[in-house]
């Protein structure tokens, strides 16, 4: 059997007590995936630990330093599928330092506001993400604006 290539992703949101923003990332690579929505990461490297590859991601991406938060807890094994081969383990995360950027495979950056599930839902997502999206949205649930 392959083994599972391990991605991981960033929940970059404006600040980890009481997120108001989420940070999302649109890809301009490969073909396939262009112009579709994403938590900016990438694959774990040989020896590398998870958040560790993570961290490198945000800097190489976006050229931001991160404090982690907690993980969005998944089911299965890596953490959420993303194809029959793929899994990819997500974390919050807030800027520390540096201004996000679309320095690498993205080509537009956007803050959404989570207090609009919606809006967030309606961006063309990689479809394997609509899931974790969801988890995330119900995991960092803020009240709706005039409740
Ligand atoms: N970063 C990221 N990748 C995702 C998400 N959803 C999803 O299906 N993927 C897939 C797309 C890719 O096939 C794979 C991640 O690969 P990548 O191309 O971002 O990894 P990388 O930066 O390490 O790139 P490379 O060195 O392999 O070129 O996971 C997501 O939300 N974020």
């Amino acid at each position: 059997m392959t083994e599972l290539i391990q991605v991981v992703g960033g929940a970059v949101v404006d600040r980890l007590a009481r997120p108001a923003l989420l940070l999302v990332a649109r890809r301009n690579a490969p073909e396939k995936l262009a112009g579709l929505w994403e938590f900016p990461g990438g694959k774990v490297e040989p020896g590398e630990e998870p958040e560790a590859a993570l961290r490198r991601e945000l800097l190489e991406e976006l050229g931001v330093v991160v404090r982690l938060g907690a993980e969005l807890p998944a089911d299965g094994p890596g953490g959420w599928p993303l194809n029959d081969r793929a899994a990819m383990r997500v974390w919050s995360a807030e800027v520390v330092s540096g201004e996000p950027s679309p320095l690498e495979d993205h080509d537009q950056l956007r803050w959404l506001p989570l207090n609009d599930p919606d809006a967030v839902l309606a961006l063309p997502w990689i479809p394997a993400d609509f899931p974790i999206v969801r988890a995330l949205l119900a995991a960092l649930a803020v009240p709706a604006a005039g409740r």
